[in-house]
């Protein structure tokens, strides 16, 4: 029996016969069919399977798309399959630390890039018309590659990423292909990934539970947790980071958290890598780590294309390729190497001890003079220009790459994501947990900020509750807890939210889960915590306040009070999913501020103006404080005490339910009214954000 890390190793040997174009296509000797946006994981053909590694035969070789690396680890056919293959002077046994630790992950077959007069234009904004971003540019990023798309600040290169990548739709126009097809967009993104400049991880979260939680969305409950942990070891270990695997991700250095991202992209192999400015903020030496990782990804088989700003010599040299951008016009695109020999070609030779990157830089920026841009704008036909490759000839076209692989299987799969709803939810569900224990601010500082309140208001109005004389101060105490539940849920939500949703667009994008799955889990996640804040906070009022010792009062008061706490939450949702920070937390208590006034607490009902009678009817602090007064005073409560002062003008609470013009017998209806706003609400925040997610594309 071999071990888990044995048959990695051995199975490792196996090249995915997947065309790598994200659609399934059968392996013709052994008649399995691969998707090529995960590692084969069947029991036979498992990246680390768990059966047999003789029964793990090798596809044949029937064309030409394997790789070097496929090439040097494939036992020919007459050859038996080793037990433990030997890779790269790494045998199966071999512990941790290995000298090639990247030959673990499995090769994959090329995918060539190209791009036709590719131009995207967006809208300026209401009467500002619109702006071309590309202008009809044209590329061909080879398999295998590792690509730098340089150039000034705002020429374009992240816009190019974003169009290449799909995280850009609209306004896009001309033609993208792979392998010399038109891309199919959903199975291009089941093989590709995007990681974003900022690295957006759970901070709460260590790099092994965020690793399980990646290997647990992308690989589902098919794949059995000892495969996944032997994936996770050997991704973390290619990375350098397995070290580092029970540190907080929030105290990871920047170069670690940029490989992190990579690592939880790597976990279903894609065969295409976009990586926005992968060095930015780094210190040199882990620039060059992160730019020989991408490296050496590429060179087992995956095409991986970053932006990069002004990279130095020694980086510059780490890239296959470069495609320099001009205000949106290609003015270079080929080998690394073979810049300088260009820039001699169109008479703007490289200064003597210039860095060649920097010097094309300069040019693109018009340092040099706008005309000098036109000049390699045209050399380089735009992008259109194939001369300046390695080598140049053996460049395929797309019509020798439509030959050269067949026509990929159509996938049957609809959703995007590789596992099930219940299953995506049931992680997010876990997640959220793990990161609720450990926040200060969402978990504990709101726990401790309902006790605190809790304890203030109840010293503040210590006896209240059942004091005759005292029942205008019993009203404000009512106002002053509807407004405590529904601003702090309210203000934490629109603060917090936005930080989680650039998280989420991340992983939406990159096919983690559902929209709907993740909705649902916030929802679910926060119940216990809302829940729990809540009732702490009741019960310490409600018996310092001295209210009604009545079973049935308490839970009516409890009822409403975690009701607001909802209806906030959902509102705060609703924001902080379309505004930002700043303009949220302006927003959300301005417009609270007509819900108080129309609420019955400073202008009763009676008074409220015919022509703004209907604001009473969609203020959710109209119906919570009626439902409170409906709890406390309502439902035939009897004479209060008069035991603080000579006369107690509303002893009888009938009396003061006329004069607030409230009924007191209104609960159900402000309970129904106020679970009608808060699923309304949530809707709609639902809606805003799968509009907001649609807007970035
Ligand atoms: N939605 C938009 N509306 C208006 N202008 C835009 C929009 N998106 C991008 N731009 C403009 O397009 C140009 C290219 O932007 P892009 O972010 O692609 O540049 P960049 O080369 O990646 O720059 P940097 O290196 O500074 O990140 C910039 O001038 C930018 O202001």
């Amino acid at each position: 029996m071999l071990s888990a890390r044995e048959q990695f190793f051995t199975s490792s040997t196996v090249p995915t016969s997947a065309l790598g174009m994200g659609i399934e296509v059968v392996d013709q000797r052994s008649g399995s069919v691969y998707s090529p946006t995960t590692v084969p994981l069947t029991s036979v053909h498992g990246w680390r399977n768990g059966g047999s590694v003789f029964a793990t035969a090798p596809p044949a070789n029937t064309d030409s798309q394997v790789t070097e690396v496929d090439k040097e680890h494939h036992p020919t056919k007459s050859e038996p399959l080793p037990l433990v293959a030997k890779i790269n002077g790494c045998n199966g046994n071999v512990e941790k630390g290995c000298d090639e630790p990247f030959s673990n992950l499995p090769s994959r077959v090329p995918v060539d890039i190209e791009f036709k007069e590719l131009s995207l234009t967006v809208h300026m904004g209401f009467g500002k018309g619109e702006k071309e971003i590309l202008h009809n540019v044209c590329g061909k990023f080879p398999g295998s590659q590792l690509i730098a798309i340089m150039g000034p600040s705002g020429a374009g290169k992240s816009t190019l990423l974003d169009a290449l990548s799909g995280f850009k739709t609209t306004g896009v126009d001309g033609s993208i292909l792979l392998n010399g097809r038109r891309r199919d967009l959903p199975s291009f993104r089941r093989m590709s990934c995007y990681i974003t400049q900022d690295d957006r991880l759970q901070p709460l979260l260590t790099v092994n539970e965020n690793m399980h939680i990646a290997a647990d969305l992308k690989l589902g409950t098919n794949v059995s947790y000892e495969e996944k942990e032997g994936r996770i070891e050997d991704i973390l270990l290619l990375l350098g980071l397995y070290e580092h695997d029970q540190t907080m991700t929030m105290r990871l250095s920047g170069g670690q958290k940029k490989r992190l991202s990579i690592a939880m992209e790597l976990i279903n192999n894609p065969t295409v890598m976009f990586l926005d400015e992968p060095t930015t903020g780094l210190d040199s030496s882990s620039c060059t780590k992160v730019l020989e990782l991408c490296k050496k990804l590429a060179q087992q088989g995956r095409t991986i294309i970053c932006t990069i700003h002004q990279p130095t010599a020694k980086l510059f040299q780490i890239f296959d390729q470069v495609y320099v951008l001009s205000a949106g016009n290609c003015v270079y695109q080929g080998s690394t190497e073979r810049l300088v020999p260009f820039l001699q070609t169109v008479d703007l030779p490289c200064p003597v001890y210039h860095n060649p990157a920097d010097y094309i830089i300069e040019l693109a920026c018009g340092e040099y003079g706008k005309d000098k841009v036109d000049i390699l704008k045209s050399a380089a036909e735009n992008g259109g220009s194939l001369a300046w490759f390695e080598n140049s000839n053996s460049i395929l076209r797309a019509e020798a790459l439509m030959r050269k692989y067949p026509i990929p299987k159509k996938t049957q799969k609809r959703s995007l994501e590789d596992t099930s709803y219940l299953n995506q939810l049931s992680v997010l569900i876990h997640r959220g947990y793990v990161k609720a224990k450990r926040d200060t601010t969402l978990t504990h500082l709101r726990i401790a900020v309902n006790v605190f309140v809790a304890i203030i208001l109840g010293s503040l109005y210590t006896g209240s509750g059942r004091e005759g004389s005292r029942v205008l101060d019993n009203y404000n105490l009512l106002f002053a807890i509807l407004i405590h539940h529904s601003m702090t849920t309210m203000m934490l939500t629109v603060l917090t939210f936005p930080i989680e949703m650039s998280i989420l667009l991340k992983e939406h994008f990159n096919r983690w889960y559902s929209l709907k799955a993740y909705y649902t889990s916030i929802t679910l996640i926060d119940l216990p915590i809302s829940i729990i804040g809540c009732l702490l906070f009741t019960v310490i009022v409600y018996l310092w306040s001295y209210q009604p010792m009545e079973w049935t009062r308490f839970w009516m008061f409890f009822a409403i009070s975690l009701l607001t706490v909802f209806v906030g939450q959902s509102f705060g949702l609703m924001i902080g999913a379309w505004f930002s920070v700043v303009n949220g937390t302006f927003l959300a208590p301005v417009l609270t501020i007509p819900m108080m006034m129309f609420a019955g607490f400073g202008v009763t009902l009676r008074d409220l103006p015919s022509y703004l009678k209907w604001g009473s009817h969609i203020s959710y602090l109209r119906y919570g404080l009626e439902g409170f007064v409906g709890a406390i005073y309502g439902e035939g409560r009897g004479v209060l005490d008069c035991n603080e002062a000579p006369y107690c003008h509303y002893r009888y609470p009938q009396k003061f339910l006329e004069e607030i013009t409230m009924r007191g017998d209104q609960f159900w209806n402000d309970f129904i009214a106020l679970c009608v706003i808060s699923i309304a609400f949530r809707v709609v925040a639902f809606v805003v954000l799968k509009a907001k997610i649609h807007s970035v594309k």
